[in-house]
């Protein structure tokens, strides 16, 4: 029986395209946490900004929840749709709609994918800086929600830097053009800044002017085999230091074996406890300043192995190695943490950390990895096979109930770029002050008034 709602919703919104079945309502109602089982009420697909209004001037009028949806390649479940909601997907409002070559911004719809938006500014040549791997899945209504950040960020910062302007529908259907594109403006209330990583809480993104940067330099990319964590964060400082980093990530052994697994090519004849994939700007692999840092490193004793690419093919297959992680433990169901200290307290950091979880996970594979350059680690715990898939979360809740305090005693955060979604829920109190949650309780009541914007994500309704 098919819900009246949606008869209503037809007539208050004629011409919508609306999604129902079975297969419909899984694909859309669920994102890459996979742990919550979809149920959606149906998929709204507007096509214009004049649909997305109408459909949430219907949905805040007659109480229904609303899951603004992307390319749900999130890993907190912000965009699950577990419990009847309306997904309302922006995935057919992915126009690129403008270029400015003076101010240098692209404006597109929320629903353009990030590989999409990297290739138009490539073809004005310039370049969109954020980058991660799920760029061709991802959109960047979604990027904005969780402020995403990637492989750049150390460069180019997060995709908040990026944001010069953007428009958002909020609950009540208002729709709100914030800032314009402008590079200064000092009127008040930076309302773009509320929307980017507000995970669809406080109203619908629905358009973005996003500031394209001068393209890339060229660069070298590397591979260093090294011994620890404390010679890992010398040999970051070192080369900082003397060359333009453009990238600097790390991964473990645990993540290579997995990658390996998964069909890429080892990259050394034996294995090492850790490794650093970089790019950084050189003239080529033989580039002067290059060979003088990697020597440095060498001499210092820090780098077991190395390899510098020789060609963009040897590149890919270097990052190839990074990149392809998530993919490579996505089969075990791992439980993941994406935590951020400054770069400064990361030393005091780890050590704690890793004593903390060597303690709480014996005998589990763990795999760290991520963006250490600007402090952000991704710690993923593979569910041993003989573990249930609940007991194995619950446990490893637990466990990242420790975690989260060693990182708010270090001054950092649970989610880095993720979001909070509902699986961080538990551990915002750990990153942000009663008074700072109080806030932005007021704000999403302020702005959504009937609170049907993607409720109980971030932190749950008030009980009524
Ligand atoms: O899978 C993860 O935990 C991290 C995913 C992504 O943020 C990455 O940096 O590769
Ligand atoms: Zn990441």
């Amino acid at each position: 029986m098919p819900d009246p709602r949606l008869d209503s919703l037809r007539a208050a919104v004629p011409g919508l395209r609306l999604a129902t079945t079975p297969a419909e309502l899984e694909h859309y109602g669920r994102d890459w946490t996979r742990r919550w089982t979809p149920a959606p009420l149906a998929v709204a697909l507007p096509a214009d900004i004049g649909e997305v209004q109408g459909v949430l001037r219907w949905a805040s009028a007659g109480g229904v929840a609303v899951v603004p949806s992307g390319g749900r390649t999130g890993l907190s479940g912000g965009a699950v749709a577990a419990n009847g909601e309306l997904v309302l997907s922006l995935e057919r409002m992915r126009r690129v709609l403008d270029f400015d070559p003076v101010d240098r911004t692209l404006t597109v719809e929320a629903g353009a994918p990030l590989e999409a938006v990297q290739e138009a500014a490539r073809g004005h040549g310039l370049q969109y800086p954020v980058d991660f791997a799920a760029r061709g899945s991802c959109t960047i209504g979604g990027n904005i929600a969780t402020n995403a950040g990637g492989i750049r960020v150390l460069r180019y910062g997060n995709t908040r830097e990026q944001v010069a302007g953007l428009k958002l529908v909020t609950a009540t259907g208002e729709l709100l053009d914030l800032n314009r594109g402008l590079v200064k403006n000092s009127s008040g209330y930076d309302l773009r800044h509320l929307a980017i990583a507000s995970e669809g809480t406080l109203g619908v993104v629905v358009e973005a002017t996003l500031k394209l940067a001068p393209p890339p330099p060229p660069v070298a990319t590397l591979l260093l085999a090294l011994p620890s964590f404390e010679v890992l964060m010398q040999v970051f400082q070192a080369l900082r230091e003397r060359l333009a980093l453009e990238a600097f990530e790390f991964f473990t052994d645990v993540a290579l074996r997995h990658v390996l697994a998964h069909g890429a090519q080892a990259p050394f004849d034996r294995a090492y406890p850790y490794y650093v994939v970089l790019d950084a700007a050189a003239e080529g692999p033989d580039d002067a300043r290059l060979l003088d840092a990697f020597g440095h490193c060498a001499g210092e004793g820090w780098v077991e192995d190395g390899v510098v690419a020789q060609s963009q093919a040897q590149a890919a297959q270097l990052w190839r190695l990074r990149e392809g992680i998530t993919e490579a433990l996505a089969p075990h169901l791992p439980y993941k943490n994406d935590v951020a200290v400054r770069v400064s307290a990361m030393p005091a950091f780890l050590a704690e950390a890793q004593a903390l979880l060597a303690a709480e996970y014996p005998g589990f594979e763990v795999a760290w990895f991520g963006h250490i350059g600007d402090g952000n680690l991704h710690i993923n715990v593979l569910k041993p096979a003989a573990l249930g898939q609940e007991t194995f979360v619950e446990r490893c809740g637990a466990v990242t109930a420790h975690l989260a305090g060693l990182v708010e005693r270090h001054g950092g955060t649970i989610s880095a770029e993720h979001g909070i979604g509902l699986v961080k829920k538990p551990y915002l109190g750990c990153t942000r002050s009663n008074a700072e949650i109080a806030v932005m309780r007021a704000l999403r009541a302020a702005l959504d008034p009937a609170g049907i914007l993607n409720p109980g994500k971030l932190f749950d309704p008030p009980s009524r």
